[in-house]
């Protein structure tokens, strides 16, 4: 699908022309497209057709209102790694029994906060995570539903800060540490174990790290049956990639066919926790540019976006594609793509062939995931506006107001 495209000459977001966002709700700001997100979603929920199965978006990569309203009109479950976003799941509509919380230092308030909105499962990380919540159930006189968060030792060959599944990791037990700690959570009278999970890194775009995994779960799934644990789910976690420059990650369908292929002759419920595949290609960050600086060695286009809204390029030197709303009427040369943050890292592309002129307009593409939701106020700067594209129509997605109209008359929103 081409959700942005360029029609007559100018970027379009669906049917909607890009500058016209700009006029409305001013830039930067974060452009997101309704009809993209729901066809990644849908692309996930439709390859597993005939097995039981959950798919839960990972809150963590945009945890807008609108994309989890949306995602939870589309049946998914979600996965969290703290109350706040407990919280903005179930302000978005979302089923509490449709939830997963994952994340190593869950706290005792969390914990409650989980307990009483009746999860579908704790992903527990650690076995002293796991006695606490034993003790936190059984003080609410209720029983905490758990899976072990496992830690494979399988490299995802991804960027080592988003790597989770490897031996130095901080996350999930230790995989020989697994087998004893179950016995243990077997043994605990407010705990009941529903499953396995395992999630071994993000933005993964081979799938042999996904099957490697995967046959490392399975053995420990027989190895505890064999010391009387059954389980009734497979978590398998997230970490799709999506194409950003020229990657070419596995097809939603593919991924999950690796996935069934395996798990053919098992009873079990299948679960996945996809972020950056349901939102990432279906955002953008629309930016103007302010000025044009030609330095001794290098040109600058500084634009109103920055660091500070989108942090990828400056964290883990990410490739972003910047794509001219119009075409340029300037002379065709390399930029350093830059923001106005106060630091010489505050850059959203290295060394790209563009014609500007001040005041073009520039997408910053696959800006869905991990942009908006790592975003700050550094520099003091706002937190830019959010817009849903829907056909030929936009909408703000500011929280508070945006949950209110999506609710009017079915749901109060928490003071
Ligand atoms: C436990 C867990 N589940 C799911 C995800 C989602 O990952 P991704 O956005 O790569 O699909 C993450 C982030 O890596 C995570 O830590
Ligand atoms: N923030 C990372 C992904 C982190 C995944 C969360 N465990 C990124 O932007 O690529």
């Amino acid at each position: 699908m081409n959700t942005f495209q360029p029609i007559s000459g100018e970027l379009h977001a669906e049917s909607v022309p890009l500058s016209r966002i700009a006029r409305e709700y001013a830039t930067p700001c974060y452009v997101y497209s309704r009809a993209a997100l729901t066809e990644a979603y849908r692309s996930f929920d439709t390859a597993f057709a005939g097995r039981e199965h959950l798919v839960c978006y990972a809150v963590k990569a945009n945890p807008n209102l609108a994309i989890l309203n949306l995602f939870a009109r589309l049946g998914a479950g979600f996965d969290l790694v703290s109350g706040g976003e407990l919280q903005r799941v179930l302000a978005a509509g979302g089923d509490p029994r449709k939830v997963v919380f994952s994340g190593v230092g869950k706290s005792e308030n969390e914990m409650r906060q989980a307990l009483e909105a009746g999860i579908l499962c704790f992903n527990v990380e650690s076995e002293g995570e796991l006695l606490r919540l034993n003790q936190v159930a059984g003080s609410m006189g209720k029983s905490a539903p758990v899976s072990l968060r496992v830690n494979p030792d399988v490299d995802p060959k991804t960027h080592p800060y988003i790597s989770t599944g490897l031996k130095g990791n901080k996350f999930g037990v230790a995989y020989d540490d697994a087998p004893r700690i179950y016995r243990l959570a077997s043994e605990l009278p407010h705990i009941s174990i529903q499953g396995i999970d395992c999630h071994i890194g993000s933005q993964i775009t081979e799938l042999s790290p996904f099957a490697d995994a995967l046959d490392k779960v399975l053995e420990l799934v027989d190895r505890l049956e064999r010391d009387g644990i059954t389980l009734h789910h497979l978590d398998l976690g997230g970490g799709v990639g999506i194409r950003y420059q020229d990657e070419t990650p596995p097809p939603a369908a593919e991924y999950v066919r690796t996935l069934l292929d395996k798990l053919a002759a098992r009873p079990h419920k299948i679960i996945i926790e996809p972020g950056r595949a349901l939102v990432g290609n279906a955002g953008l960050l629309l930016t103007k540019v302010e000025y044009l600086k030609h330095g001794e060695s290098k040109n600058f286009a500084i634009v109103d976006a920055a660091m500070n809204d989108l942090a990828r390029p400056a964290l883990y030197d990410a490739f972003h594609d910047i794509q001219a709303v119009r075409p340029g009427a300037g002379v065709q040369q390399s930029y350093e793509v830059v923001g106005p943050v106060c630091e010489s890292g505050d850059f959203l592309g290295h060394d790209r062939q563009l014609a500007l002129e001040e005041g073009d307009l520039l997408a910053i593409m696959s800006a869905g995931a991990y942009g908006m939701s790592m975003s700050s106020n550094y520099n003091t700067r706002p937190r830019v506006a959010e817009v849903m594209v829907d056909g030929d129509k936009t909408y703000l997605v500011r929280e508070r107001e945006q949950v209110a109209a999506l609710f009017a008359g079915e749901r109060k929103l928490p003071d």
